[in-house]
């Protein structure tokens, strides 16, 4: 059986089991705990869009369990309004305190991220607590008594958080599988990189934030109406924001099922605790007790559960072998131009100081629209901090940049993408939980908020990617992790990425270096056809055979300035080139490139 049937079957059966639970067993003790294990399902598989796919821990999470029970409470109390209306009306503002969240913190990630969230959670406590007018303070919140019949006391909670939890559920699929969910682990994987591919980093964030919050926030209502009363300490409490960090890290963070799984395993644990445990330490011992738990998880099952026995059931199976290097012929057309007149990349004055050291001082260059021209330099000249302002890795205090004649020298580094400008580094920067196929089509060339929807990768896109794949000789490596390929490979791979954006200019660092003389042509070949199509290139290399076969015209960095501009023939003649950077015994001879 295969694995994605024996997983359909065992979720099927496992949901008629709990649509039927409550209707053949009269147990009260096991639907409450069920009731609080699908809250707890709920809030991490929450959490999970955004602690699992984007890789933003949060330990806040239940300040969303928190305001949207207050919000049902308080409606219901003061307002006499329906908790089921109120649950929808929590959730609602659960996502807008999530948006509020995600702007405030847009710049903020790991540890402090961490620490914000959890922050937000006391403060949001400490708010409660104060505005005993709305929330009852310390003396507490009493909702209003179900009126239902004690025949069956729980079905009207019980059904509608099955539901939520589907719901939720349905919901991280659809984000899983959409443009959105790949972004969401790109950014995990190296948030800079998806910027500098177009993507809007804050955007994904945010939607995934107020995704989650909103399905916690209606769980939370629903939470309240089941308890009937609120008190801060019970429900702003850290030990629950733990125990979604800890059910989604056990039973797999990043996967759909993971977190449900998670919490069907820790809702028990917690259940035991709270009834044996009593006391007033019995929450100081509680948070130790799952504090630690968490910590071993983190230690001893790295990756939860679910993905460990997905990689044993995988690992029985067959296995694949790993394809060659294959040759392949020059990439698909690019769609972008320079406007009429304009240099493709043009610099004015660009300067950039890390304290005392003058790494960039005042440049002024240009590339032509389909011409590649070439930046050399001593190492520590400056060249990767010119290329990390261009792209805004480094933000610019002074100077002009303009790419295809739009200055974009304050616009972000999406923004920049969208221009045309497309960039590789040194060491190739792909994304290792997307398929190289995915690494492809992430590259976002323009603003577009409806791709987000679509699938990862839509038909027309793999037709179109393929091509591009084929012509590089990777093909076959489209369905595999980019850590499967060679380091030669990778580069290549993001080289694809660069065609992807149908750039106006590119800036390519130090392609060729480490590379195999037969890569190193097939990328030779590629830069000279993306050049034929118009497009300016700017490279930075010491292979300066590949250089000076490539380049019509050459600039020379010393110490962060330009110290020499020309052809490939005027500038290797010059004194000050030579003292600085090539010596006398190198002159820069072209290499043959076949093209
Ligand atoms: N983030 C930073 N903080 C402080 N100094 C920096 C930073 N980045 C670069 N520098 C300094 O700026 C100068 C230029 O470095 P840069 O990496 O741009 O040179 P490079 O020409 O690209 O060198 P290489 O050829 O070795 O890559 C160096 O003195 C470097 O130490």
């Amino acid at each position: 059986m295969s694995l994605t049937l024996a997983r359909r079957c065992l979720v099927s059966a496992a949901l008629a089991a709990l649509i039927a639970f409550p209707l053949i067993s009269n147990s009260l003790y096991y639907q409450n705990l069920l009731i609080l294990t699908f809250v707890l399902a709920i809030g991490a598989s929450g959490w999970n869009i955004m602690g699992g796919y984007a890789g933003y821990i949060s330990l806040g999470n239940s300040a969303f369990i928190g305001l949207g029970a207050y919000t049902t409470g308080i409606l219901a109390a003061k307002q006499q309004l329906s908790p089921f209306i109120g649950c929808l009306i929590g959730g609602g503002v659960c996502a807008v305190a999530a948006a509020v969240l995600s702007l405030v913190t847009r710049r903020t990630r790991g540890m402090y991220f961490v620490i914000v969230t959890f922050a937000t959670l006391q403060l949001l406590g400490v708010v409660a607590t104060t505005w005993s007018g709305l929330t009852g303070g310390s003396q507490g919140l009493a909702l209003p008594l179900p009126t239902w019949s004690l025949s069956y006391q729980t079905w009207p909670i019980y059904f509608p958080l099955l539901a939520l939890l589907v719901l939720t559920v349905a919901a991280s699929i659809l984000v899983r599988r959409s443009k959105l969910g790949a972004g969401l682990f790109a950014i995990q994987d190296d948030e800079d990189k998806a910027a500098g591919l177009g993507l809007r980093t804050a955007v994904y964030k945010m939607i995934a934030f107020v995704l989650g919050g909103t399905f916690v926030g209606i769980a939370g209502g629903l939470y309240a109406y089941y308890v009937t009363f609120l008190n801060v300490p019970a429900v702003f409490d850290i030990v629950t924001s733990v125990l979604i960090v800890l059910s989604t890290l056990l039973g797999g963070r990043g996967t759909i099922w993971g977190p449900v799984v998670g919490a069907f395993i820790v809702e028990p644990l917690a259940d035991l605790t709270s009834t044996n445990l009593g006391g007033a330490d019995s929450g100081a011992i509680r948070l130790l007790l799952f504090g630690g738990l968490l910590g071993a998880v983190v230690l001893f099952l790295p990756r939860g559960v679910l993905p460990t026995l997905t990689e044993r059931w995988r690992r029985s199976g067959p296995k694949r072998s790993r394809p060659s290097e294959a040759a392949g012929s020059p990439p698909a057309p690019t769609g972008r131009t320079s406007a009429p007149n304009s240099a493709a990349l043009e610099l004015q004055g660009v300067s950039k100081a890390f304290g005392g050291i003058q790494a960039v001082d005042s440049v002024s260059l240009r590339v032509e629209p389909g011409c590649i021209t070439g930046l050399i330099g001593p190492n520590g000249s400056g060249k990767t901090t010119l290329f990390n302002l261009i792209d805004g890795t480094v933000p610019t205090r002074s100077g002009r940049i303009s790419v295809g004649g739009r200055r974009l020298d304050r616009d972000g580094r999406p923004g920049r993408a969208h221009a045309g400008l497309a960039r590789t580094y040194q060491l190739p920067r792909l994304f290792p939980s997307l398929t190289v196929l995915e690494n492809l089509v992430l590259a976002e060339p323009a603003l577009s908020p409806r791709r987000l929807v679509l699938r990862r990768v839509t038909e027309a896109e793999r037709t179109r990617a393929m091509t591009v794949l084929e012509d590089l000789g990777l093909a076959e490596f489209a369905d595999t992790s980019p850590g499967e390929l060679s380091y030669g490979q990778r580069k290549l791979v993001e080289l694809a990425q660069v065609i992807w954006l149908e750039p106006v200019v590119v800036l390519l660092d130090e392609p060729a270096a480490g590379i195999s003389p037969a890569l190193s042509q097939r990328l030779a070949e590629t830069v000279l056809t993306l050049r034929g199509r118009g497009v300016g290139i700017l490279l930075v290399e010491h292979n300066l055979p590949f250089l000076a076969s490539l380049c019509e015209r050459v600039y020379v960095m010393s110490n962060g300035a330009v110290i020499a501009e020309g052809t490939v023939a005027e500038v290797s003649a010059e004194r000050s080139v030579v003292d600085a950077y090539l010596g006398d015994e190198i002159a820069l001879v072209p290499k043959e490139i076949n093209a």
